[in-house]
């Protein structure tokens, strides 16, 4: 009969590899002495101990190459919330979900660690130190954030003591740091077009910002602490800096940080909304003939404009996790690494 070798427990994959914070995690891996596996859709780097698989992770045979011998998996693929397509999400983080537990079920690997988000509780309203038992938003905002709901939903139902496979779900919120495509060059790219003028509503928001590095620690403490004895299988946690910030003073920050003037200007939340939903609404209909994409969204408008921010006391309890790195020492760190953005006038 046929024996199954164990896989060492020092080899992972990364799913989603070649992304932002795929691409900081690996490092990370590659410092703590992991032999690392990346698989993507594209592969945006070449580093020493990495073996890159390239391919859908909705296409099982593909999967299946890059978790042998495999122990442990991240799964950090999404397609980005800009995207806004329906069929996408649905496609890569519903049934790609499904198809990559299946494929660890299946290749033996015995641990996987999902990236989901803080907002799959976020419906656009308020949320100050949220827990983990708060609710899933019944009514998600976009479809970006409907399908991180299912996604988590079927990763956390998925871990089996029993049979040796085991789940967790890290719930970052607002990445931020070096080579991150989306908040810092959008934010720029708004600047520059001389949209960044005005603060959506009073500008006493407060919400988690948190550095690539500190989602980094998480999901690591999560991966080394996932045994069959321990609290966090089949749970979620939120991983923050655990220092709220007002979403205007951090924007203002990082702007003034790069050379551009801050926002100053004062317009009601409720008004900002509407428009951005009328205009959401406008490129729907009008998709068929003319192709848009409005800067202001109603999920961006409503995250300018409320409260969000996360406790991380489950962290800190069950994963031992405390911020490795501050928030002002992020938000320095960060400016530094795009000079590339700076303002040139
Ligand atoms: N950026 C943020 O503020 C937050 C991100 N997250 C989650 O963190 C994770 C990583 O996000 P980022 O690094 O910011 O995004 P990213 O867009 O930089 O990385 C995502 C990676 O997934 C890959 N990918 C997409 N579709 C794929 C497919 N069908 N098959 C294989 N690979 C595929 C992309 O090529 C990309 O390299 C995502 O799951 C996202 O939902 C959660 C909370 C906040
Ligand atoms: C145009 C301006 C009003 C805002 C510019 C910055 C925004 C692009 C970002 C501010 C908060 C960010 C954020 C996300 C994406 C980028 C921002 C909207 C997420 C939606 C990314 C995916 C998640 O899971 C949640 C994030 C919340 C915060």
């Amino acid at each position: 009969m046929a024996t199954r070798v164990r896989p060492s427990s020092k080899r992972c994959a990364v799913i989603g590899g070649s992304g932002f914070l795929g691409r900081h995690l690996v490092e990370k891996l590659l410092d703590r002495g992991y032999s690392v596996s990346v698989f993507d859709i594209r592969q945006s780097y070449e580093l020493p101990g990495v073996t890159f698989y390239q391919g859908d992770l909705c296409d099982k045979q593909a999967l299946l190459a890059a978790l042998k011998d495999v122990s442990l998996v991240f799964h950090c693929a999404s397609p980005s919330p800009a995207s806004d397509d329906r069929a996408l999400f649905e496609r890569v983080n519903i049934q790609g979900t499904q198809t990559v537990i299946q494929t660890c079920i299946e290749s033996g690997v015995q641990r996987l660690v999902l990236t989901s988000s803080a907002s799959v509780v976020f419906e656009g309203t308020d949320v100050k130190n949220g827990r983990e038992d708060l609710p899933y938003a019944k009514k998600p905002i976009d479809y970006y954030t409907k399908t991180k709901i299912e996604q988590e939903k079927l990763v956390l139902k998925a871990c089996d003591k029993q049979k040796g496979f085991l789940t967790v779900a890290i719930r970052p919120h607002g990445i931020f740091g070096p080579r991150d495509p989306q908040l810092v060059p959008i934010l720029v790219d708004t600047a520059r077009r001389g949209k960044m003028k005005f603060i959506i509503g009073d500008g006493t928001n407060l919400v988690d910002f948190t550095f690539v590095e500190n989602v980094v620690h998480g999901h690591i403490l999560a991966a080394e602490r996932l045994r069959a004895d321990s609290p966090i299988c089949g749970k979620p946690y939120h991983i923050t800096n655990d220092e709220p910030i007002r979403f205007w003073d951090f924007m203002s920050q990082v702007l003034v940080g790069l050379g551009y003037p801050p926002p100053r200007y004062h317009l009601p939340y409720s008004l900002v909304y509407g428009l951005a939903l009328l205009l959401w609404l406008l490129s729907v209909l009008l998709s068929p003939l003319i192709s848009f994409k409005p800067t202001f969204t109603p999920m961006r408008v409503a995250l300018a404009g409320t409260y969000h921010y996360y406790n991380c006391k489950r962290a800190k309890e069950d994963l031992g996790y405390t911020p490795v790195v501050s928030l002002k020492d992020a938000i320095a760190r960060t400016i530094e690494s795009y000079p590339h953005l700076r303002c040139e006038a």
